[in-house]
């Protein structure tokens, strides 16, 4: 008899159908310093304005503005609170204030500092002061409710807390927030050879539970509350039995990794679905092909309370373990804690290197994305650099990687300089300056060549070209690198002539001699490179000079 396994969907009907599945939790009320991340469940409107005195825009004299330039008693001094309360500015006369003091009654503009002079007279008791120009009404005052109107609404149902929107709370004096619930995330690890993280010395056949401290990571990260299941072996009984644990404790979303495959120990998938709808186990994307979805009503122990809960029987491959996390859970995740767009953020990337993409399964390649002054084209762009060996056991593929490349199910190799879509799985603030990533990608380049470009050597000749453009302006951001993808066109469309001739790295370098070097030596150090183009300024080219380079 054939194992067939089910059938099996494509990751986009299995995200659809998730999101189907997926219902945003009930809201609960927070203090504020809990709100951050999670989504408004109510309006918050303004109940007082701001701001809620007419205050000050600067340092400076609230005057009577037809009063003109001219020499004015300093009658009081307001620079916050109660200063000033009582005192009327009457013509003729100023009163100092600070930028964000209330303006005392009567005075109907500011003056800056900056426009007046201190006039040091001993011999009078109040102070006095010179104004040198000539304002008008309402100059550099803030009306009361200028900022914020009283009873405006300054936060929708459905906005997402940010550090803006906390500090918007708190303007308007609330502390305590209606947001929707996030959810509680249960991970369980299965396998017969899986040992603690804490284990020094792996007995033959065991390797240390890295999904489990991932995926409670992962999840953490998302700011959901986590349940540690531990590990349960390959065994019906001790996985039904933790699975009545997860299933009697409040959780919204269970994660298991391993036991979803073929083998004859994989009963991740029959106990799941023994215990609700089982929607899909098998997508059509690599890695993470076997991943197991389940819709489980739970009751709980008093059986008061019925709730869904989410099951993904997620592979046991680590990389594909995570990969499944980013593309199903994450966005499960954001419907159930209220998000109006749960899909992640998209982005197109010029691929540094060629890579083969597989026949049948829509890969996620994971790489390293950078914004790069030159992506290729000659404009300013998403450049992406894979991480390396992509099989599914490979954690370190995963390592540092903030996209997850889209590449479609052709069998074919992808060029370098190819545009494709990223999903975003990290904070891309986080990834290196500019600069250092134009460095450190024709680094890589050199480092990596032979890897890269294996992928193609069938097609093409052994005629090596690495370009270097050198320009202050275009390092540093300030416009377009031309010379640097002509020149590669010119090297590419005359590949024939030059006997199959392929760049396989460029970099852009701001005109400084130490930088040139750096680039130049790694290029240099090993015979990875049969020609240097360098796309230099005229003033450049004697230093440049292979007489003059002491590489
Ligand atoms: N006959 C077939 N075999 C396999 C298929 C298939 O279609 N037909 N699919 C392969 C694919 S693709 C994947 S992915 C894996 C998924 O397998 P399982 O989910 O059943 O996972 P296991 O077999 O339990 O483990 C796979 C692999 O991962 C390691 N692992 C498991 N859990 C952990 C953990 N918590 N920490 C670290 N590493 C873990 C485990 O030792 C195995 O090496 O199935 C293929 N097979
Ligand atoms: O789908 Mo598996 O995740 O390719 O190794």
């Amino acid at each position: 008899m054939k194992h067939t396994g089910g059938t099996m969907i494509s990751a986009d009907e299995a995200l659809q159908i998730v999101l189907r599945v997926a219902q945003r939790l009930p809201p609960v009320a927070l203090p504020l310093h809990d709100a951050l991340g999670k989504v408004l469940a109510e309006d918050i409107l303004a109940c007082d304005p701001s701001p809620p005195y007419p205050a000050s825009i600067k340092d400076g004299y609230a005057v009577v503005a037809s009063d003109g330039p001219g020499e004015y008693p300093v009658i009081t001094e307001s620079r916050a609170g109660n200063d000033g309360v009582g005192v009327t500015v009457t013509p003729g006369t100023v009163a100092y204030v600070t930028t964000g003091g209330p303006i005392p009654d009567g005075a109907d503009a500011v003056v800056q500092v900056e426009d007046t002079e201190k006039i040091d007279d001993s011999s009078v008791e109040t102070k006095r002061v010179r104004i040198l120009v000539q304002t008008n009404k309402g100059v550099d005052i803030r009306p009361v409710g200028f900022d914020i109107k009283k009873g405006a609404i300054v936060l929708k149902c459905g906005e997402r807390l940010g550090a803006s929107e906390i500090g918007l709370l708190a303007t308007v004096g609330v502390t305590m927030v209606k947001v929707y619930r996030m959810p509680t995330i249960a991970v369980l690890s299965t396998g017969d050879e899986l040992v603690e993280p804490t284990t020094s010395f792996l007995g033959r056949g065991q390797i240390r539970d890295s999904n489990r401290a991932m995926l409670l990571a992962a999840a953490t990260q998302q700011q959901c509350k986590v349940l540690d299941l531990g590990i349960a072996r390959d065994e019906k009984d001790e996985l039904e039995r933790v699975l009545d644990k997860a299933f009697s404790a409040e959780i919204d979303i269970l994660l298991t990794s391993g036991g979803v495959s073929m083998g004859d120990r994989d009963f991740v998938e029959p106990l799941l679905e023994k215990r609700g709808t089982l929607h899909f186990n098998k997508i059509c994307m690599k890695p993470g092909k076997p991943l197991t979805f389940v819709e489980i009503t739970s009751q709980t122990a008093e059986n008061i309370r019925s709730e869904k809960i989410l099951a993904f029987g997620l592979p046991g491959n680590p990389v594909s373990c995570l990969v499944g996390f980013h593309i199903f859970v994450v966005p499960a995740i954001h419907v159930l804690a209220g998000w109006k767009n749960p899909h992640p953020l998209r982005v197109q990337v010029h691929l540094h290197e060629a890579l083969k993409t597989d026949p049948i399964r829509l890969e996620y390649h994971r790489a390293i994305i950078r914004w790069n002054v030159n992506d290729g084209s000659g404009s300013p762009g998403f450049v992406a650099e894979s991480t390396g060996n992509q099989i599914s056991s490979r954690l370190l593929s995963m390592k540092s990687a903030n996209a997850l490349l889209e590449l479609p199910a052709t069998g074919s190799v992808i060029p370098a300089g190819t545009s494709v879509t990223a999903i975003v799985i990290a904070d891309l603030g986080s990834t290196d300056a500019i600069e250092s990533s134009v460095l450190e990608s024709a680094a890589s380049q050199h480092r990596d060549s032979s890897r890269k470009l294996s992928t193609n050597d069938s097609q093409h000749g052994d005629f090596r070209v690495a370009i270097l453009t050198v320009s202050d302006t275009v390092a540093l951001g300030g416009g377009p690198d031309r010379s640097g993808p002509r020149a590669v066109t010119v090297v590419n469309s005359s590949s024939e002539r030059l006997g199959g001739a392929r760049v396989v790295s460029t970099a852009v370098v701001p005109d400084d001699v130490s930088k040139i070097k750096e680039v130049l030596q790694r290029w240099s150090d090993v015979d990875s490179m049969d020609l240097i183009l360098t796309l230099v300024p005229y003033s450049r080219w004697n230093w440049l000079h292979p007489k003059g380079c002491d590489s």
